[in-house]
Parts: C-alpha cells; structure tokens; sequence
C-alpha cells in the first residue's frame, strides 16, 4: 500500500468533552474500524453525561484553514458532519465540502442532544435542508430530525417510508432513518432506502439502557469508515448497525447519566 494510500476518513463536527458523543465517538470509532480519522472541529461543547453545559462555535475563518490544512495534506476518502450549530456554519461547512473532495459524504443532521440542549439553532434547518442534505451520498435522521426536515410527522413504519423518501426528493442519495427514538419496547428498526430505490429494515433488540449517548454519531462514523474501506451502502449501513448494536448491548459504566457506548464491543465479538 503506498504511504498515502491508508484508508483516511474526517468527522466535520462538534467536541464532546465527557468523551461519548461527537467528534470524540467519530474518532473512537473509526480507530475501531481500522480507518484513519481526522476532525475539522466546527464547535466545542462542555458536555458530559448530564448534559450539554455550553458550547461555542469556532470562527469560520478558523474552521476553512482546518479544511485547507486537510485538503493540502491527506487524501479523504469518506467524510462525515455532525453537529454544526447555526445556518452561518453548516452554509461554511458547505463551501468546503464543495471547493474540495473529501469523498463520500454521510451527513448527520444533528438537531438536539439526547439530554435536550439544542446542538442546531432553529432557523439553520431549512440551510441543512436546502444546502447540505443534496450533498449526501448518505443521510442519517433521527425520526425528530426526519420530521423536521420533511414537515411530516411520523408516528408508525410507514411514516418512516414516506420520510425517507421524502429525503430522496430533496436530494440525499441514501436514506438511514434511525427508529432509536420510536416507541417500540422491543426493537430498535431503521429503514434504509437506497440510492437505486431498493429498501429494507434493520432490526436489533431495544435495549433497555440509558447509556445510549452518541449512538448516531457511532453509527454514522461507521458508515463513514466503511465506506473509506471500499464498502458499498448496503454494506456499510448493515455493519454499522451491528457495531452500534454491540456497542449499545455491552455497556460500560461511565459517568451518571447517559452513559456513553462501548466502542471495543464489536472487535470482541459483542455483536448480538
Ligand atoms: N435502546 C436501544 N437499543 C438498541 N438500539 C438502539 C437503542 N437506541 C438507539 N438504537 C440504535 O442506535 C442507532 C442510533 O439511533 P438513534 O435514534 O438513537 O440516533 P440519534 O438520536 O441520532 O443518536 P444520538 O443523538 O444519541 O447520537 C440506531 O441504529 C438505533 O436503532
Ligand atoms: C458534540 C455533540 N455532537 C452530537 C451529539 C449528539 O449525541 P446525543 O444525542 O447522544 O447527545 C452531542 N451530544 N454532542
């Protein structure tokens, strides 16, 4: 392999610093899939367990020299956003997810944190849906993010269908609603609609834990990496399933609220 030829993947994104959500799960987790990972950092939360404290966004002049020091060095073959804080950053971010190629995009439209602060000012959500979502080669909603960038409201499987393809209209290429949210005791179902029309489900059994802190950012990480690996969607999706599943089903106690996830479980073997 030539020297600059290892998989190298960038999480564009905000800093966790309890360690279990953000850029600092995306790193955690790519290192566990075996990619290299850089982070263009977009924002920095104080955060742990019980919640987000605070958070500030960087200057953007200092997020484009982070994408310049990138673009001028590594060689990105998957890239993915996470948190981006306002309409002026995720419209920045954009700039130079179009001036350079950092491969293929998965975007995590990151609204809200699991304990409620707002990660993503209201009014930036038509920038992320007029601007970002058409970028995605894949597209990872919650169901409270899906409903807010379709307008729809989903309350059963089929309203996870039509908001997927919904997402497909405004120009994400693959769809991965996430079911975490959905109130179903027993299953944790994502649907997945394919950039070629083709669709299906991806179960797992809903664990009954608090300690779910960064779970879309691991899922989405894991897309990234494999698809740095030369992995295709399906693939991709359908491994970062059940890394997140091992990483949800064999938990380690950290801190005193949501906990975050095991990010060694799926190399031990944890895959349920
Ligand atoms: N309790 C659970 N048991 C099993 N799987 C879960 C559970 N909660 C979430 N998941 C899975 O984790 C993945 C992430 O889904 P989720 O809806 O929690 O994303 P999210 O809200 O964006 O996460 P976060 O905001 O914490 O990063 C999905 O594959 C979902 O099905
Ligand atoms: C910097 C950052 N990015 C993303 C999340 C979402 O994760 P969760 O919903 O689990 O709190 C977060 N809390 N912090």
């Amino acid at each position: 392999m030539m020297a600059n030829e290892f998989p190298q993947t960038l999480t564009i994104a905000g800093t966790d610093s309890g360690g279990g959500a953000g850029i600092m799960a995306d790193l955690k987790t790519m290192q566990a899939c075996q990619v290299f990972g850089a982070a263009v950092v977009v924002a920095v939360t104080a955060q742990n367990t019980l919640g987000v404290q605070d958070f500030m966004a960087l200057p953007q002049k200092l997020i484009d020299e982070q994408f310049a020091s990138l673009a001028a060095d590594l060689k990105i073959r998957a890239c993915k956003t996470g948190m981006l804080a306002d309409a002026a950053h995720v419209h920045g971010v954009v700039e130079n997810l179009k001036k350079y190629d950092f491969g293929l995009l998965t975007v995590d439209p990151v609204m809200i944190a699991k304990g409620g602060a707002a990660l993503l000012a209201d009014d930036a959500v038509t920038t992320v849906r007029d601007e970002l979502v058409p970028l995605a080669d894949v597209l990872t909603p919650n169901l409270p993010e899906a409903e807010r960038l379709t307008g729809l409201t989903i309350t059963d499987n089929r309203g996870m269908e039509a908001a997927a393809m919904a997402l497909q209209d405004l120009g994400a290429k693959n769809v991965v609603i996430k079911g975490g949210h959905e109130a179903t005791p027993d299953q944790a179902s994502d649907f997945v609609l394919l950039v070629d029309g083709r669709s299906f489900w991806l179960s797992a059994a809903r664990m009954d834990t608090v300690r779910t802190h960064g779970t879309g950012d691991t899922l989405s990480s894991c897309i990234t990496a494999a698809l740095a690996k030369g992995e295709d969607f399906e693939t991709a999706i359908r491994i970062a399933k059940d890394f997140v599943t091992a990483a949800i089903a064999n938990p380690i106690a950290v801190g005193n609220g949501h906990g975050p996830l095991n990010h060694w479980a799926y190399n031990q073997g944890g895959a349920e």
